[in-house]
């Protein structure tokens, strides 16, 4: 297999607001080859936008490593990183106004990041028309933003991400605001986009059914990746075709191992087998099966029980990060 393009390992991103610390990425793993095309989701605050801004170079981890295009994002200085946001990486934000300048028709703005960059006149003006067929608005090439539906603006703007031939797309909702038959032709475009310049692209959604667009989806949960859902093509019987086979997608969720090897089992499952804080691990001819210990079974074990005094507060990323060791061991 390939050097993959992004590889996260053990990130951790803390913020602090005054006194108080709030643990975004909690030691999160992730490893994305080039050319894939996937998706974040999680719930609310579960750290998928922390992790899209550290992937852009907008933000930077506290702890961890993060490796994409062979940058490795936490030794970069920050002319150097500055740099590295502007080379490889395009975003492609839900609310329109932060993709596009108004004023500016359809070409200006895409030509826009490549006046900014230095680029020559002539190669500016072939690229900003490739991208701009390639996004399927060659017939909307001189009209103002205003002028465009929304799914319009959305191509536009993915015309901007990518005038600085970027090895990554990143997408924080990027159809959040469409309805879903535009939103589809925007997955269609990413996935021309893929095939046609080898563009690997990142996106968060919260469309349920987001599986069906990309090729798989990361779930994160408190910080952490928790499981992956892939789509996998089947040969179906289908009696409308006359050789009686059909290409099928089936929808395999995956749970994801940490770098050390630890499992993720969703709280819903721990309480539907009532696993407590221990799990009986079996190697049989069929695989390995984890069981349940009975008897053993308080439900998910919470980091401060009511009568335990409360856990000592972390200060600084060591502190917090020996706290999690000790509570983890
Ligand atoms: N700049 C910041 N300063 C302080 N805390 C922050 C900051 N950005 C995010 N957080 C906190 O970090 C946690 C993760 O936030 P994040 O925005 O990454 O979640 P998310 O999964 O993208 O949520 P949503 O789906 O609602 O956008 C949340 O508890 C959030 O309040």
């Amino acid at each position: 297999m390939s050097e993959p393009l992004i590889l996260c390992e053990n990130l951790v991103k803390i913020y602090k607001l005054d006194e108080i610390e709030i643990v975004a990425l909690q030691g999160l793993d992730l490893t994305v080859q080039p050319g894939e095309v996937m998706a974040l989701v999680g719930a609310s605050g579960s750290g998928k936008t922390t992790l899209l801004n550290v992937l852009g170079g907008l933000d930077r981890p506290s702890a961890g490593r993060v490796i994409v295009a062979g940058n490795d994002l936490l030794k970069l200085s920050d002319a150097q990183l500055d740099r590295y946001r502007r080379q490889y990486v395009g975003f492609v934000w839900q609310q329109k106004a932060r993709n596009l300048i108004p004023y500016l028709n359809v070409e200006q703005n895409v030509e826009l990041p490549m006046i900014m960059a230095g680029v020559g006149a002539r190669e500016r003006r072939e690229w900003a028309g490739e991208l701009i067929d390639a996004v399927g608005l060659s017939h909307r090439r001189n009209h103002r933003l205003a002028q465009l539906s929304g799914g319009e603006q959305q191509r536009v703007a993915i015309a901007i991400a990518l005038a600085n031939r970027p090895a990554l797309l990143l997408g924080d909702e990027p159809t959040g605001e469409l309805d879903s038959h535009t939103a589809e032709t925007i997955f269609e475009i990413f996935h021309e986009l893929n095939r046609t310049y080898g563009l690997t692209v990142v996106i968060v959604s919260h469309d349920p059914n987001i599986a069906r667009f990309v090729d798989r989806v990361v779930a994160i949960r408190d910080g952490k990746t928790s499981s992956e859902t892939r789509r996998v093509e089947t040969e179906a019987a289908d009696p409308a075709n006359g050789d009686g086979a059909a290409r099928a997608h089936v929808f395999e969720e995956l749970v994801m191992l940490d770098s050390a090897g630890r499992l993720q089992i969703p709280k819903e499952i721990r309480e539907r087998y009532n696993i407590g804080d221990r799990i009986r691990m079996e190697e049989t001819p069929e695989g390995l099966v984890l069981r349940p210990v009975a008897g053993a079974a308080p439900t998910v074990k919470r980091l401060t029980e009511p009568d335990e005094p409360p856990p000592e507060k972390p200060r600084g990323i060591k502190k917090w990060m020996n706290l999690l060791q000790r509570r983890r061991s």
